[in-house]
């Protein structure tokens, strides 16, 4: 089955993956903490606004995963103190779906003291707070679901992206984790 990308929300770690069909040559890079989805050297041009952006960046005391430019306003209004909810909806809610071929929804997930999910589509905005490793993704699964996942918060971040690039989803192309251990926070990823 094809999901395309989806986060991974636990109350103490969370994961990102970039599945497509589309634009596969990209990659995961890190910068100051802050991890950013790419095209490879060898990618074809595109005029795409919506296939480079930070996958990963702490905000408040906690860390940020989405799909898209929206996960820069959620951290920035965790700095200012925003409770991780309200963070979530307000930004999911002012940049909303992708203007795309195919609607495609905004999904990102807060994991800090207090951890969330949210998607907004076309039809909805939906954010939860999460007590166990909850999925969402932008196609089919396009609803805060619990999955079984085999990483935990022990986990070290870089083994979490690996465990979500390899989830039986089709068309895996690179995937990011991160921990939180009361403020402290850690982030991985794995490139295929
Ligand atoms: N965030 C991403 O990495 C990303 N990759 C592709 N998209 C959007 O989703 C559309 C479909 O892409 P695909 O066929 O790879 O699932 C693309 O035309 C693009 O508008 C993305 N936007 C949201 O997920």
């Amino acid at each position: 089955m094809y999901i395309g990308r989806f986060v991974i929300v636990a109350p103490d770690f969370g994961a990102y993956r970039v599945s497509s069909r589309s634009f596969p040559n990209r990659q995961v890079v890190a910068r100051d903490g802050t991890l950013t989805v790419a095209p490879t050297p060898d990618a074809p041009e595109n005029d795409n606004p919506y296939v480079s952006y930070n996958c990963v960046r702490e905000g408040g005391d906690g860390v940020v995963v989405g799909n898209g430019s929206h996960v820069d306003p959620i951290a920035e209004k965790l700095d200012l103190g925003y409770p991780a909810r309200d963070a979530l909806a307000s930004a999911l809610l002012a940049l909303d779906y992708e203007k795309d071929d195919y609607d495609t929804p905004r999904v990102a997930g807060v994991v800090g003291e207090e951890s969330y999910v949210g998607i907004v589509r076309r039809d909805a905005l939906l954010v939860d707070s999460v007590d166990e490793a909850t999925l969402v993704a932008t196609y089919e699964e396009d609803a805060p679901t619990p999955i079984e996942f085999s990483s935990d918060a022990a986990a070290d971040p870089a083994d979490i992206a690996r465990d979500a690039y390899d989830l039986d989803y089709e068309h895996a192309v690179c995937a990011a984790g991160v921990t939180y251990d009361d403020g402290d926070v850690d982030v991985g990823f794995y490139n295929g």
